[in-house]
């Protein structure tokens, strides 16, 4: 017995050597990508016992592997703007792995892309879409094109350039891109478009988050948010909580943030709070919803607008400080690392019971390390913001098979989806020795499927 503990012990410390020294080469080979190191160290960190159990991993440099994008394709995308003066932006595609089936994952656009920021979404999806359970491979692209203050020719004329160039990258088998910020049902539509017409025939596969009308899924919309909370649910219920009571704080008001507030409203919840990128809302009666669907849907406009309809609440131009608004369920649903060590001390000090990442990677390490310390239950976005992916893969399905299910049949596939992918993360938390664990057990379960994969499919 002793000798085996020793060996266990070796096994880890090898593993670990292993990881670091993967983790220092990608610094030095990708410097200056913040989000990126961050990213790739927080899946590291957590493969180490799955590292430690199977050598296998560590002979076929499947680490090594994994972090190195088998593709990236950075293009020039040159328009017009509303006053004839050509503008210059750059787009990004990242394909990132396809061990397990084609490269699957949104387009951002906002100022900020670059690939650090494309990288890091890219790294992720790989996990994430493996613990789907469904055949799709890791990838995500962008702009840092600003969509804000833009007139729809304008973005009509930028999304038919991005596409110009990406159509001759991505195919149904191939890689199948959707939205992510910045890129909702009016840009995928312009350029399905221009898709269709560069390619000379209708391949409704190639995109998904189409409209209804153009082959897109029903229940695609809501399923991110949906997702979120069905996720965050299962995790309430083995503790004997519910969202039905809960007073919640969601951050963002795009895709993600409104439904996410709108389940959790259904399921019995008081939304407190939401925010865009100027600042947050407080309303003590609960949101309503559909002023804010009505500003951020259909207006475009700011969330600071909503006070002006409903005198009671609050507006604050800090979006961080949502963080400050006490609740039981916090879900971060804007972007990465908006919730930091400070706001994450301040919901344990008001006695937030639960964290569900809604957005990719909204909580910087330390904010988890706190979260998990003072025994939050933490959802990580990796797991629980996989529903909009999975329906995603449910509508490329629906494409192939050239029909189109009810409402009511998506949604209880994404319930049973996210419910499984609870449930295997959880197995694997506790197979690994880290018992609820949620961010170890997702990570190493959404890796060993695509490592194993890996060795199988040889060194390619
Ligand atoms: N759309 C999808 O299906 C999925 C999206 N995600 C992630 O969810 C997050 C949100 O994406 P979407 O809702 O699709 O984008 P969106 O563009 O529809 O909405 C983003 C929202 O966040 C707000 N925002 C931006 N920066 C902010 C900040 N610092 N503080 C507060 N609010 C801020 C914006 O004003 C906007 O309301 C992103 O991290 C995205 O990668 C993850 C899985 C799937
Ligand atoms: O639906 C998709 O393909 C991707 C959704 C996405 O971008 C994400 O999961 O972060």
């Amino acid at each position: 017995m002793k000798a085996l503990d020793r060996t266990t012990q070796e096994q880890t410390q090898e593993a670990l050597e292993y990881v670091n020294e993967v983790y220092e080469t990608v610094k030095k080979r990708n410097p200056h990508e913040s989000e990126f190191h961050q990213a790739v160290k927080e899946v590291f960190d957590s493969l180490v016992p799955a590292l430690a159990k199977n050598p296998a991993y560590r002979k076929q440099a499947i680490l090594e592997r994994i972090v190195e994008p088998e593709r990236i394709i950075s293009f020039r995308v040159p328009w017009v703007d509303d006053h004839g003066k050509v503008q210059v932006n750059r787009g990004f595609r990242v394909q990132y792995n396809s061990a397990i089936g084609p490269y699957k994952g949104g387009l951002r656009f906002h100022p900020s892309v670059n690939a650090s920021i494309i990288k890091f979404l890219g790294f992720e999806q790989i996990f994430k879409n493996s613990l789907t359970g469904q055949p799709i491979g890791g990838g995500k692209g962008g702009s840092d094109f600003d969509p804000k203050g833009k007139s729809d020719l304008e973005i009509m004329r930028f999304t038919q350039s991005f596409m110009s160039e990406l159509s001759t990258h991505i195919g149904p088998d191939i890689d199948v891109p959707a939205g992510d910020i910045g890129v909702g049902a009016r840009e995928i539509g312009y350029m399905f478009g221009q898709y269709k017409k560069m390619r000379g025939g209708y391949e409704a596969g190639v995109l998904t988050g189409k409209s209804i009308d153009s082959g897109g899924s029903l229940a695609r919309k809501e399923a991110t948010g949906y997702g979120t909370v069905y996720f965050v649910e299962e995790m309430l219920k083995d503790k004997g909580f519910s969202f039905k009571g809960s007073t919640v704080t969601v951050s963002g008001s795009g895709n993600v943030s409104i439904y996410a507030m709108e389940k959790a409203m259904e399921l019995g919840a008081t939304v407190v709070a939401c925010s865009d990128s100027g600042g947050y809302i407080y309303d003590k009666n609960g949101i309503d919803l559909s002023t804010v669907k009505r500003l951020k849907e259909v207006e475009n406009k700011r969330i600071s607008e909503y006070v002006k309809e409903h005198p009671d609440a609050h507006y604050f131009e800090d979006c961080a400080g949502i963080w400050s608004q006490p609740c039981d369920i916090a879900l971060p649903c804007a972007t990465q690392n908006e919730l930091d060590k400070m706001a994450a001390k301040i919901l344990v000090a008001n006695g937030v019971k639960a964290v569900g990442e809604g957005a990719n990677m909204p909580s910087t390490h330390e904010a988890v390390e706190i979260f998990q310390s003072e025994g939050v239950l933490f959802a990580p976005g990796k797991a629980a913001n996989a529903g909009g992916v999975s329906v995603s893969a449910l509508e490329m399905a629906q494409n192939s098979a050239r029909l189109s299910w009810s409402f009511e049949e998506v949604d209880a596939k994404l319930q049973e989806i996210m419910k499984n992918i609870y449930l295997e993360s959880m197995k694997a938390a506790e197979e690994y020795d880290a018992p609820g664990n949620l961010v170890v057990g997702a990570n190493i379960a959404g890796f060993i499927k695509v490592a194993d994969t890996m060795i199988m499919q040889g060194v390619i």
